[in-house]
């Protein structure tokens, strides 16, 4: 199987060009490459698809074998991917998600190759029905009270077409993310398990998160989070609606325009190409 080894701000995907290869079992075959000792390492993979309703398919598999809706990250990657392979000529390119169809604008160096990409990612989606959360459908989770273990913690949640836990601290770099993130992301009441992001406002204008994902535990960077972050902060009264946001792995540059959707530019990096043998 040919694969490119790509990263945005340090989550890291084997992605593998669809156009020309496929895949029979990629849940399998995304726990077998995330491996990061017995496969090549990687919080998941992601297939580049042909379309018929945009220029590119992207799906997500966790490293779990779990699929996700959308992939913020991962979503530049791919239209680095594209750009740089020339699957698409344009600097302005649509992709089919499980959230939707979304539009790409991609920056290039000079030698041609893709840089930086803004994604205009969407609305978020606020009730707990499209999360999706247990109790009322029509019902908003802003700044709700949550016991785990030892601890009191007040949540957010947004989906992004995937869905997000927000809880604000106040140092996220010595916040305990392997003991609280697990509990929430497997609590009941999200029936699809969820991401949680913690977050520390900076100022009004940045914030530093941490993110425990859903199907693949704590990673360095996650741009759906960054965007129901964005969201969250907003609804919180925390910042303005834009935002430079530190992650782990990298810097994403946030913004929850008025017209009603989130916008992340960020970088899209290929590490390198190779070719796995499947054990
Ligand atoms: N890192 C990804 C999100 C993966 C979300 C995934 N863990 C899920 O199950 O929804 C991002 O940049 O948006």
């Amino acid at each position: 199987m040919k694969f490119a080894k790509m990263h945005g701000a340090g989550n890291d995907y084997v992605y593998v060009n669809c156009f020309e290869q496929t895949i029979d079992d990629p849940a399998e075959m995304a726990r077998k490459v995330s491996n990061r000792n017995f496969g090549i390492g990687s919080d998941g993979l992601i297939l580049i698809l042909p379309s018929e309703v945009a220029d590119v398919r992207m799906r997500m598999f966790n490293s779990d074998g779990s699929e996700s809706e959308m992939c913020g990250n991962g979503i530049r990657c791919v239209a680095k991917y594209a750009y740089d392979h020339g699957l698409v000529e344009k600097k302005e390119i649509t992709a089919e998600t499980g959230a939707g169809i979304l539009t790409l604008q991609l920056f290039t160096n000079d030698r041609d190759k893709v840089e930086r990409v803004r994604v205009n990612m969407g609305k978020p989606r606020l009730t707990r029905g499209e999360i999706p959360m247990t109790g009322s459908p029509e019902e908003q989770v802003i700044n709700a009270e949550l016991k785990v273990l030892d601890r009191t913690f007040h949540i957010t949640c947004v989906s992004m077409g995937n869905p997000h836990c927000i809880i604000f601290v106040d140092n996220v770099d010595e916040f305990p993310v392997a003991k609280y993130g697990p509990i929430i992301e497997n609590d009941p009441m999200f029936p699809n398990r969820t991401n949680v992001e913690f977050i520390e406002i900076v100022s009004t204008t940045e914030i530093k998160q941490r993110t425990w994902e859903r199907g693949a535990g704590e990673t360095l960077a996650c741009g759906t989070g960054s965007s129901a972050v964005t969201v969250a902060c907003v609804l919180n009264e925390r910042t303005e609606r834009r935002l430079l946001n530190h992650l782990l792995g990298g810097d994403l540059e946030m913004e929850w325009a008025e017209d009603g959707s989130v916008y992340m530019t960020g970088p899209a990096v290929q590490v390198f190409e190779g070719v796995f043998d499947p054990q």
